[in-house]
């Protein structure tokens, strides 16, 4: 592909991304490697060149874009390099013109500044949008501290994480022996932060009530020693069936699977009803906190998927509170750091539900922040989240 022709693929993948995030659909890297699948003629080079660029274009631009062309525009602006590429040649972009619609450089969506209280400085909002190292944890139920370091002489261990290696960017983890005998995981430190909050122990009853394809499942399970009952459960069936094939090799195989029907989880939730030590509810959010590595959730979400997200989180937990058994614990975690989200979620659920009282935690990274803890890139290096644990009377 000429430099030019990779300027106008990056374009044409932006217009399927924009459309994506208007209308739901499927995430930037699906819609990257689809191009490609279907464009053989690409080769690495090319594919990495158009990746970085489009990649670019989304990470500097917090508003949802008119379109591919005014994103890559935008980019332009910036990079004399790049405006010369629109060229016109065969395949590459028709010249730019002056007026030529071109999307303004912003970090955050004008309507969610308000939303981050706790983030007001330009320092921290800069932060979100930064490149994200790629964390390990190692997976004590088949590896012993530091029996696998020895392929991964590049990792560097983090502070108040025993378990945790944090490695450069892009390594390619999934191809180490490590990696595929299940003695290490790749999880960010945020996640494996809130795990440790879980404070799960062997013989406990835990249940991971949003457990996904099971990332935090599976550090419960090790801090479990693999002893106790640990019931994972997800609403969504090609989330939660990832997950025995990734406890079999991580070697977590007392774990159960319960998927729930989506507004009548009550009703397969019952026979659990009192019966767990914690209940995690790493709750479906709006990702703020994750924006590092999705930047382009930013086009998805509005004041009115926010909206929906907050109820759902509330009924979530509304569900998960009669779970727990007296002197039990509920976890509430979200990768989000909107107040309605974090600590406005939990001053609502304290007012509905009279006898939960707050654990303070002594983890040291992250900020208070109302009842919960702070997670954030700038402060603590890891994604943003906001997480509390409840002590149930
Ligand atoms: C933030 S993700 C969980 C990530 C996961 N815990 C991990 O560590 O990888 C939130 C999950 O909540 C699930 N979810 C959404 N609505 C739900 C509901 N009503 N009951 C249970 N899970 C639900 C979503 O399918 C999604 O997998």
């Amino acid at each position: 592909m000429t430099p030019a022709a990779r300027v106008q693929a990056a374009i044409d993948i932006l217009d399927e991304i924009i459309a994506a995030a208007r209308d739901g659909g499927p995430a930037a890297d699906t819609l990257i490697a689809r191009y490609f699948k279907a464009r053989r003629y690409a080769g690495s080079k090319d594919r990495r060149a158009v990746r970085d660029l489009l990649y670019d274009a989304v990470r500097r631009t917090a508003d949802r874009p008119a379109d591919g062309r005014a994103a890559m525009a935008g980019l332009a602006r910036e990079r004399p390099e790049l405006a010369r590429l629109f060229d016109g040649s065969s395949h590459g972009p028709a010249p730019l013109k002056p007026d030529d619609p071109a999307s303004e450089a912003s970090i955050v969506p004008a309507w969610i500044k308000p939303l981050l209280a706790n983030l007001l400085t330009e320092a921290e909002q800069q932060a979100l949008l930064e490149r994200a190292p790629l964390d390990l944890r190692v997976n004590t139920l088949k590896s012993g501290a530091g029996d696998c370091l020895g392929e991964f002489p590049e990792g560097t261990p983090l502070d108040h994480l025993p378990d945790a290696l944090r490695l450069p960017e892009g390594f390619p983890v999934e191809q180490t022996d490590a990696w595929k005998s299940g003695q290490v995981e790749v999880q960010d430190a945020g996640s494996q932060i809130i795990s440790m909050a879980c404070e799960a122990q062997p013989g406990m009853t835990v249940i991971d009530l949003c457990a996904g394809a099971g990332g935090k499942t599976l550090a419960l399970a090790a801090a479990m020693e693999g002893r106790g009952r640990l019931v994972a459960c997800d609403a969504i069936r090609s989330r939660l069936s990832r997950l025995p094939e990734r406890a079999g090799r991580a070697g977590a195989h007392f774990i159960e699977t319960l998927l729930l029907d989506q507004g009548k989880e009550i009703e397969k939730l019952a026979p659990l009803a009192g019966s767990a030590d914690i209940v995690l509810v790493d709750a479906p959010c709006s990702g703020t906190g994750t924006w590092r590595r999705n930047p382009e959730a930013r086009w998805r979400l509005t004041p009115q998927r926010l909206e929906r997200l907050v109820s759902e989180q509330a009924r979530i937990l509304d569900f998960a509170a009669p779970l727990v058994a007296p002197g039990g614990r509920l976890v509430y975690a979200v990768c989000a750091l909107t107040t309605q989200e974090g600590s406005g979620q939990i001053d609502a659920f304290i007012a509905r539900h009279p006898g939960w009282t707050p654990v303070l935690q002594h983890i040291p990274p992250g900020r208070s922040c109302g009842h919960g803890v702070l997670l954030t890139p700038a402060h603590d290096g890891t994604d943003g989240f906001f997480f509390v644990v409840l002590k149930k009377a």
